[in-house]
C-alpha cells in the first residue's frame, strides 16, 4: 500500500467570543490521516478586546472602515500566541510547514456575500518564516455559499470510526452543528449558543460568563418568551445556514424584564430549543451527541440537552478529541487542503454550488 505524506501545520483562530486565541498543532495528510497536537489559549488584551468588543457591537463600522490598526493589533496578537506556543511545546519553524490563520471574524453577512475576518496573513508569513493560508472563508461566500461552518470536513476526519450518525454540536459564542453519516455531510449554524448569555450575565452580573450554568440552572424558564424567540423563522429555514454572533440580539430583549436568575434561565432555555430545532434539517435522528466549545463545560446546557434528546450527550473527550482546540485544528488541517487544492466546504455544509476550494496561501519568502 502506498503510504500518503503527512506534514505539520499549526491552526490559530480567535471565535466569536472573543475570549482568547486557540493556537493548536495537527499532521495531516489533508485527507482522512489527522493526528491532533497539543493546543494553548492565549488572551487577547483587555484593551484590544474592549476595542474588538465595541467594533462587533457597530455593525456599520465592522462591513466598511479600514480598520488597519486593528487589522495590525490582531495580526500581533495572533503572532506572539504562535511564537509562545512553538516556544512551549518545543516546536522548531523548521518542523511546521503551514500555518492555517483564520483571524478574529468581526462582521458576517453571507446573504450580501460579505464576511470579514480581522488579521493579515502576509504578515504571519514573513514574520514567523512559515507558508500561511488565510481568507479561509472569502472563496465560499463569493461563489453564494453561507462562508461557515468550516470545521465540518474536519469533524468528519476525526468521526470516520464512530458509529453514525453521530452530531458533533460546537457551542461558543453561536451555536453549529455537523451530522455525520457515512458520505453525509450537513452542517449549519443553530442559533444564539453562550453568546447571549455571556452578555446578559456580563450586563447584569458583570462576569464573563456563567459559569457552569449555575444562574440558568437556579432560575425559572419563562416559557412564553422562548416560545416567542423560536418564532424566528431562522429555525424553520432549511440547512445550510451561518448566522453573525449580533443576529438574535435585537429580539431577545424581552427577558430584560426578567430578574438576573429568570433571565438566564430562560435564555439558556432558548440555547437548548434551537439546537433541538437542528433535528428538523437531517435525515435521521443521531443515535449519539458529541459537543465541544466552551458551553460542554455549562453543566447546565448538558443537562438539559441530554433531557431534551434523549439519547446519550457527551463532551467530545469522551471519545478522545480535544474540545478547546477542535478549531484551531481544524484550521490547520484545512490550511493544508487548501494548498492541495481540495475543497474546504460542500453544497451541505455552506450551500456553495459545488465542493470548494479557497484560502490564500502566502510564503514565508
Ligand atoms: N466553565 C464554563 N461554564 C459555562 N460556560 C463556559 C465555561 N467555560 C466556557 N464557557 C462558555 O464558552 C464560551 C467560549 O466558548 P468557545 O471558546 O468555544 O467560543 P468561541 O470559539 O469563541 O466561539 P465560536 O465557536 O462561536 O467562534 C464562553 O463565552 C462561555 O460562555
Ligand atoms: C463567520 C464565523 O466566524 N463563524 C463562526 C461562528 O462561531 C461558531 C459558528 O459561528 C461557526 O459558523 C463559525 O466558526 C467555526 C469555527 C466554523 O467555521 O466551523
Amino acid at each position: 500500500m502506498v503510504q500518503r505524506s503527512t506534514v505539520k501545520a499549526i491552526g490559530v483562530i480567535s471565535g466569536t467570543s472573543m475570549d482568547g486565541i486557540d493556537v493548536s498543532i495537527v499532521e495531516t495528510d489533508g485527507d482522512t490521516i489527522v493526528k491532533p497536537g497539543p493546543g494553548r489559549t492565549f488572551s487577547y488584551a483587555d484593551d484590544l478586546r474592549r476595542r474588538l468588543q465595541e467594533l462587533i457591537a457597530e455593525p456599520a463600522r465592522a462591513q466598511s472602515e479600514p480598520l488597519d490598526d486593528l487589522d495590525q493589533a490582531v495580526t500581533d496578537a495572533h503572532i506572539e500566541s504562535i511564537r509562545r506556543f512553538m516556544n512551549e511545546a518545543g516546536i522548531a519553524p523548521a518542523d511546521v510547514s503551514l500555518i492555517g490563520f483564520h483571524g478574529q471574524t468581526v462582521y458576517h453577512r453571507p446573504e450580501i456575500r460579505f464576511t470579514r475576518q480581522l488579521g493579515v496573513g502576509a504578515r504571519v508569513a514573513r514574520e514567523l518564516g512559515i507558508d500561511t493560508v488565510s481568507r479561509f472563508r472569502h472563496a465560499d461566500v463569493a461563489s453564494g455559499g453561507e462562508g461557515a461552518p468550516f470545521v465540518p470536513l474536519y469533524h468528519r476526519a476525526l468521526a470516520s470510526d464512530l458509529a453514525q450518525p453521530v452530531m458533533i454540536l460546537n457551542l461558543g459564542g453561536v451555536g453549529n452543528v455537523t451530522y455525520i453519516d457515512g458520505d453525509v455531510v450537513i452542517a449549519f449554524d443553530t442559533g444564539p449558543a453562550s453568546a447571549l448569555l455571556d452578555d446578559f450575565v456580563l450586563r447584569r452580573r458583570r462576569l464573563a460568563f456563567d459559569e457552569n450554568g449555575q444562574l440558568a440552572a437556579s432560575g425559572v424558564v419563562d416559557e412564553q418568551l422562548v416560545a416567542e424567540f423560536m418564532r424566528n423563522p431562522y429555525f424553520d429555514r432549511p440547512a445550510p445556514k451561518s448566522l453573525d454572533r449580533q443576529d438574535f440580539h435585537a429580539r431577545a430583549k424581552g427577558v430584560e424584564a426578567l430578574s438576573d436568575e429568570n433571565g438566564a434561565a430562560t435564555l439558556a432555555a432558548f440555547t437548548v430549543e434551537s439546537v433541538i430545532a437542528s433535528l428538523r434539517h437531517v435525515p435521521r435522528p443521531p443515535q449519539r451527541w458529541l459537543v465541544t466549545g466552551g458551553g460542554r463545560r455549562n453543566a447546565h446546557f448538558m443537562k438539559r440537552l441530554h433531557e431534551r434528546l434523549a439519547v446519550s450527550v457527551d463532551p467530545v473527550e469522551a471519545v478522545g478529541w480535544d474540545g478547546d482546540f477542535l478549531e484551531a485544528q481544524a484550521f490547520g488541517y484545512l490550511a493544508v487542503r487548501s494548498t492541495q487544492g481540495l475543497p474546504l466546504s460542500l453544497p451541505t455544509t455552506t450551500g456553495v454550488p459545488h465542493p470548494m476550494p479557497g484560502g490564500e496561501l502566502h510564503r514565508a519568502a
